[in-house]
Protein backbone atom coordinates (compact mmCIF):
# COMPACT_ATOMS: atom_id res chain seq x y z
CA UNK A 1 0.00 0.00 0.00
CA UNK A 2 1.48 3.60 -0.84
CA UNK A 3 0.10 6.43 1.03
CA UNK A 4 0.74 9.87 0.63
CA UNK A 5 0.21 12.18 3.79
CA UNK A 6 0.03 15.96 3.09
CA UNK A 7 2.73 16.60 0.60
CA UNK A 8 3.98 19.33 -0.87
CA UNK A 9 6.07 20.53 -3.39
CA UNK A 10 7.20 24.26 -3.15
CA UNK A 11 9.78 25.74 -6.11
CA UNK A 12 9.91 28.96 -4.22
CA UNK A 13 7.02 30.27 -2.97
CA UNK A 14 4.71 28.27 -5.53
CA UNK A 15 3.21 25.05 -4.37
CA UNK A 16 3.61 23.07 -7.85
CA UNK A 17 1.52 20.42 -5.44
CA UNK A 18 -0.40 21.46 -2.04
CA UNK A 19 -0.86 19.26 0.71
CA UNK A 20 -1.94 16.07 -1.58
CA UNK A 21 -2.91 13.15 0.42
CA UNK A 22 -4.04 9.53 -0.64
CA UNK A 23 -3.48 6.06 -0.89
CA UNK A 24 -3.08 3.26 -3.63
CA UNK A 25 -4.05 -0.22 -2.74
CA UNK A 26 -1.45 -3.03 -4.91
CA UNK A 27 -2.80 -4.07 -8.40
CA UNK A 28 -4.85 -0.40 -8.93
CA UNK A 29 -4.55 1.46 -12.48
CA UNK A 30 -4.66 4.78 -11.76
CA UNK A 31 -4.76 7.88 -13.83
CA UNK A 32 -3.41 11.03 -12.36
CA UNK A 33 -5.36 13.74 -14.49
CA UNK A 34 -5.42 17.67 -15.11
CA UNK A 35 -4.32 20.62 -17.22
CA UNK A 36 -0.68 21.25 -17.71
CA UNK A 37 0.87 23.10 -14.71
CA UNK A 38 -1.73 20.85 -12.68
CA UNK A 39 1.16 19.50 -10.61
CA UNK A 40 1.53 15.95 -12.35
CA UNK A 41 4.75 15.30 -13.26
CA UNK A 42 5.47 16.65 -9.80
CA UNK A 43 3.54 14.01 -7.77
CA UNK A 44 5.14 11.21 -9.45
CA UNK A 45 8.43 12.54 -9.52
CA UNK A 46 7.81 13.12 -5.53
CA UNK A 47 6.89 9.45 -5.10
CA UNK A 48 9.88 8.11 -7.21
CA UNK A 49 12.21 10.99 -4.83
CA UNK A 50 13.27 12.40 -8.23
CA UNK A 51 11.85 16.05 -6.77
CA UNK A 52 12.57 16.64 -3.04
CA UNK A 53 8.92 17.18 -0.94
CA UNK A 54 9.01 19.99 0.90
CA UNK A 55 6.37 19.15 3.06
CA UNK A 56 4.63 15.70 3.98
CA UNK A 57 5.25 12.01 3.74
CA UNK A 58 5.21 9.02 1.27
CA UNK A 59 4.73 5.54 2.90
CA UNK A 60 5.18 2.22 1.48
CA UNK A 61 4.58 -0.75 3.14
CA UNK A 62 4.58 1.14 6.25
CA UNK A 63 8.49 2.19 5.30
CA UNK A 64 8.77 6.25 5.37
CA UNK A 65 10.51 6.35 1.72
CA UNK A 66 10.69 10.11 2.07
CA UNK A 67 13.42 9.25 4.64
CA UNK A 68 15.48 6.75 2.22
CA UNK A 69 18.91 7.58 1.18
CA UNK A 70 22.00 5.74 -0.28
CA UNK A 71 21.45 2.17 -1.12
CA UNK A 72 17.58 2.76 -0.08
CA UNK A 73 17.00 5.07 -2.08
CA UNK A 74 18.41 3.34 -5.12
CA UNK A 75 16.07 0.32 -4.41
CA UNK A 76 13.38 2.72 -3.97
CA UNK A 77 13.93 4.07 -7.59
CA UNK A 78 13.43 0.85 -9.27
CA UNK A 79 11.36 -0.42 -6.95
CA UNK A 80 9.28 2.72 -8.28
CA UNK A 81 9.81 2.42 -11.72
CA UNK A 82 9.28 5.24 -13.99
CA UNK A 83 8.61 5.83 -17.62
CA UNK A 84 9.08 9.09 -19.33
CA UNK A 85 7.06 10.86 -21.55
CA UNK A 86 10.66 10.83 -24.30
CA UNK A 87 11.25 7.41 -23.43
CA UNK A 88 14.98 8.08 -21.87
CA UNK A 89 16.69 5.16 -23.54
CA UNK A 90 20.30 5.22 -24.58
CA UNK A 91 19.95 6.08 -28.58
CA UNK A 92 23.27 4.29 -29.71
CA UNK A 93 22.95 1.33 -27.67
CA UNK A 94 20.94 -1.95 -28.85
CA UNK A 95 17.13 -2.45 -27.45
CA UNK A 96 18.47 -5.65 -25.29
CA UNK A 97 21.34 -3.32 -23.37
CA UNK A 98 18.52 -0.57 -22.76
CA UNK A 99 16.29 -3.49 -21.27
CA UNK A 100 19.59 -4.57 -19.24
CA UNK A 101 19.86 -1.30 -17.59
CA UNK A 102 16.83 -1.81 -15.89
CA UNK A 103 19.04 -4.41 -13.82
CA UNK A 104 21.33 -2.01 -12.52
CA UNK A 105 20.42 -1.77 -9.23
CA UNK A 106 20.87 -5.45 -8.58
CA UNK A 107 24.34 -5.55 -10.76
CA UNK A 108 27.55 -4.98 -10.04
CA UNK A 109 28.92 -1.47 -11.62
CA UNK A 110 31.94 -3.21 -12.74
CA UNK A 111 29.86 -5.43 -14.86
CA UNK A 112 27.54 -2.96 -16.28
CA UNK A 113 30.47 -1.03 -17.34
CA UNK A 114 32.65 -4.01 -18.66
CA UNK A 115 28.57 -4.75 -20.90
CA UNK A 116 29.29 -8.27 -18.62
CA UNK A 117 25.89 -9.00 -17.94
CA UNK A 118 24.90 -12.08 -16.19
CA UNK A 119 22.70 -14.59 -18.49
CA UNK A 120 20.36 -14.78 -15.57
CA UNK A 121 20.06 -11.20 -16.15
CA UNK A 122 19.97 -11.37 -19.97
CA UNK A 123 17.10 -13.82 -19.97
CA UNK A 124 14.81 -11.49 -17.57
CA UNK A 125 15.43 -9.16 -20.14
CA UNK A 126 14.48 -11.18 -23.13
CA UNK A 127 11.81 -12.77 -21.72
CA UNK A 128 10.63 -8.83 -20.79
CA UNK A 129 10.87 -8.10 -24.67
CA UNK A 130 8.89 -11.15 -25.30
CA UNK A 131 6.02 -9.78 -23.23
CA UNK A 132 5.83 -6.72 -25.86
CA UNK A 133 6.51 -8.85 -29.48
CA UNK A 134 10.26 -7.18 -29.36
CA UNK A 135 12.59 -9.97 -28.84
CA UNK A 136 13.11 -9.91 -32.61
CA UNK A 137 14.65 -6.53 -32.35
CA UNK A 138 16.79 -6.94 -29.50
CA UNK A 139 20.10 -6.36 -31.38
CA UNK A 140 18.90 -3.24 -32.91
CA UNK A 141 19.79 0.01 -31.86
CA UNK A 142 17.47 2.18 -29.79
CA UNK A 143 17.21 5.54 -32.06
CA UNK A 144 16.40 3.34 -35.18
CA UNK A 145 13.10 2.55 -33.46
CA UNK A 146 9.59 4.05 -33.66
CA UNK A 147 8.20 6.51 -30.79
CA UNK A 148 6.04 3.48 -30.10
CA UNK A 149 8.54 0.80 -30.26
CA UNK A 150 10.78 2.72 -27.87
CA UNK A 151 8.69 3.16 -25.20
CA UNK A 152 7.68 -0.05 -25.45
CA UNK A 153 11.28 -0.71 -24.64
CA UNK A 154 10.98 1.68 -21.96
CA UNK A 155 8.42 -0.40 -20.09
CA UNK A 156 10.35 -3.58 -20.77
CA UNK A 157 13.12 -1.58 -18.69
CA UNK A 158 10.89 -0.93 -16.05
CA UNK A 159 9.20 -4.40 -15.83
CA UNK A 160 13.10 -5.43 -15.13
CA UNK A 161 13.44 -3.63 -11.84
CA UNK A 162 10.84 -6.08 -10.75
CA UNK A 163 9.16 -3.12 -9.53
CA UNK A 164 6.07 -3.13 -6.89
CA UNK A 165 4.43 -0.05 -8.91
CA UNK A 166 5.21 1.81 -12.02
CA UNK A 167 4.62 5.51 -12.62
CA UNK A 168 4.39 6.51 -16.18
CA UNK A 169 4.64 10.33 -16.80
CA UNK A 170 2.01 10.91 -19.91
CA UNK A 171 3.93 8.02 -21.41
CA UNK A 172 1.91 8.49 -24.57
CA UNK A 173 2.37 12.45 -25.10
CA UNK A 174 4.43 12.30 -27.73
CA UNK A 175 2.71 9.19 -29.96
CA UNK A 176 0.26 9.11 -32.73
CA UNK A 177 -3.00 7.34 -31.69
CA UNK A 178 -2.39 3.64 -32.66
CA UNK A 179 0.96 4.02 -31.10
CA UNK A 180 -0.71 5.20 -27.74
CA UNK A 181 -3.23 2.34 -27.98
CA UNK A 182 -0.33 -0.04 -28.72
CA UNK A 183 1.71 1.28 -25.33
CA UNK A 184 -1.44 2.09 -23.30
CA UNK A 185 -2.13 -2.24 -23.94
CA UNK A 186 1.64 -2.90 -22.64
CA UNK A 187 0.52 -0.96 -18.97
CA UNK A 188 -2.64 -2.74 -18.85
CA UNK A 189 -0.99 -5.94 -19.59
CA UNK A 190 1.88 -5.08 -16.92
CA UNK A 191 -1.19 -4.01 -14.54
CA UNK A 192 -3.29 -7.19 -14.86
CA UNK A 193 -0.96 -9.82 -15.96
CA UNK A 194 1.74 -8.91 -13.63
CA UNK A 195 -0.61 -7.14 -10.80
CA UNK A 196 1.78 -4.12 -10.45
CA UNK A 197 0.68 -1.31 -10.01
CA UNK A 198 0.22 1.13 -12.34
CA UNK A 199 0.22 4.85 -11.59
CA UNK A 200 -0.26 6.98 -15.13
CA UNK A 201 -0.10 11.07 -15.57
CA UNK A 202 -2.27 11.78 -18.60
CA UNK A 203 -3.46 14.61 -20.48
CA UNK A 204 -6.19 12.78 -22.76
CA UNK A 205 -9.38 12.39 -20.05
CA UNK A 206 -10.78 9.69 -22.89
CA UNK A 207 -7.24 7.42 -22.38
CA UNK A 208 -7.31 8.22 -18.48
CA UNK A 209 -11.70 6.61 -18.25
CA UNK A 210 -10.78 3.65 -20.58
CA UNK A 211 -7.79 1.99 -18.69
CA UNK A 212 -7.87 3.41 -15.66
CA UNK A 213 -9.87 2.03 -12.52
CA UNK A 214 -9.83 5.01 -10.41
CA UNK A 215 -8.77 9.00 -11.06
CA UNK A 216 -7.20 11.20 -9.14
CA UNK A 217 -7.85 14.71 -10.31
CA UNK A 218 -5.44 17.73 -10.16
CA UNK A 219 -5.94 21.70 -10.35
CA UNK A 220 -3.19 24.36 -9.01
CA UNK A 221 -1.76 21.62 -7.22
CA UNK A 222 -4.20 20.31 -5.25
CA UNK A 223 -6.18 17.07 -5.59
CA UNK A 224 -9.64 17.75 -6.72
CA UNK A 225 -10.77 14.58 -7.27
CA UNK A 226 -10.25 11.43 -6.14
CA UNK A 227 -12.95 8.32 -7.85
CA UNK A 228 -13.95 5.73 -10.24
CA UNK A 229 -14.18 7.10 -13.97
CA UNK A 230 -17.42 6.77 -13.96
CA UNK A 231 -17.96 9.51 -10.94
CA UNK A 232 -16.17 12.20 -13.07
CA UNK A 233 -18.77 13.79 -14.94
CA UNK A 234 -18.40 15.79 -17.50
CA UNK A 235 -19.12 18.87 -15.98
CA UNK A 236 -16.66 18.03 -13.14
CA UNK A 237 -14.25 17.63 -16.29
CA UNK A 238 -15.07 20.85 -17.82
CA UNK A 239 -14.11 22.26 -14.72
CA UNK A 240 -10.65 20.66 -13.86
CA UNK A 241 -9.91 21.40 -17.45
CA UNK A 242 -10.97 24.45 -17.82
CA UNK A 243 -11.15 26.07 -21.71
CA UNK A 244 -8.71 22.70 -22.80
CA UNK A 245 -12.00 20.52 -21.80
CA UNK A 246 -13.48 19.60 -25.30
CA UNK A 247 -9.49 18.58 -26.64
CA UNK A 248 -9.10 16.77 -23.75
CA UNK A 249 -12.47 14.57 -23.81
CA UNK A 250 -12.60 14.63 -27.57
CA UNK A 251 -16.41 15.38 -27.60
CA UNK A 252 -18.64 18.95 -28.40
CA UNK A 253 -19.41 21.15 -25.72
CA UNK A 254 -21.85 20.64 -23.34
CA UNK A 255 -24.75 23.05 -23.08
CA UNK A 256 -24.69 24.18 -19.59
CA UNK A 257 -28.51 25.83 -18.51
CA UNK A 258 -28.38 29.18 -17.65
CA UNK A 259 -27.84 29.56 -13.79
CA UNK A 260 -27.28 26.22 -13.23
CA UNK A 261 -23.97 26.03 -10.19
CA UNK A 262 -21.23 23.76 -11.24
CA UNK A 263 -20.37 21.88 -7.94
CA UNK A 264 -17.63 23.19 -6.16
CA UNK A 265 -14.16 21.26 -6.89
CA UNK A 266 -13.60 19.03 -3.89
CA UNK A 267 -16.64 18.30 -3.12
CA UNK A 268 -16.49 14.68 -5.32
CA UNK A 269 -13.46 14.03 -3.33
CA UNK A 270 -14.51 14.94 -0.26
CA UNK A 271 -18.18 12.66 -0.48
N1 LIG B 1 11.94 22.41 -11.25
C1 LIG B 1 10.98 23.34 -11.23
N2 LIG B 1 11.27 24.61 -10.89
C2 LIG B 1 10.31 25.56 -10.82
N3 LIG B 1 9.00 25.34 -11.08
C3 LIG B 1 8.66 24.08 -11.44
C4 LIG B 1 9.62 23.02 -11.52
N4 LIG B 1 8.96 21.88 -11.88
C5 LIG B 1 7.67 22.22 -12.02
N5 LIG B 1 7.48 23.53 -11.76
C6 LIG B 1 6.19 24.25 -11.79
O1 LIG B 1 5.29 23.52 -10.99
C7 LIG B 1 3.99 23.50 -11.57
C8 LIG B 1 3.54 22.08 -11.77
O2 LIG B 1 4.36 21.48 -12.79
P1 LIG B 1 4.19 19.95 -13.23
O3 LIG B 1 5.18 19.71 -14.34
O4 LIG B 1 4.25 19.09 -12.05
O5 LIG B 1 2.71 19.96 -13.82
P2 LIG B 1 2.02 18.92 -14.79
O6 LIG B 1 0.60 18.81 -14.37
O7 LIG B 1 2.81 17.66 -14.84
O8 LIG B 1 2.10 19.67 -16.18
P3 LIG B 1 2.54 19.08 -17.61
O9 LIG B 1 1.43 18.19 -18.02
O10 LIG B 1 2.64 20.31 -18.47
O11 LIG B 1 3.85 18.40 -17.41
C9 LIG B 1 4.11 24.29 -12.88
O12 LIG B 1 3.69 25.62 -12.64
C10 LIG B 1 5.58 24.26 -13.19
O13 LIG B 1 5.97 25.39 -13.91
Amino acid sequence: MLVVEGLTCRFGTKAAVDNASFSIAPGGFVGVIGRSGAGKSTLLRMINRLAEPSEGRILFEGVDVTALGGRDLRLWRARSAMIFQQFNLVGRLDVLTNVLMGRLATVPAWRSLAQLWPDHDKAIAMSALEQFDMASIAAQRADQLSGGQQQRVAIARALVQQPSMILADEPIASLDPRNTRIVMDALLRINKHFGITVVCNLHSLDLARNYCDRLIGMASGRIVFDGAPAALTDRIARELYDLEADEVMGVAPELVPAGSALPALGTVAAA
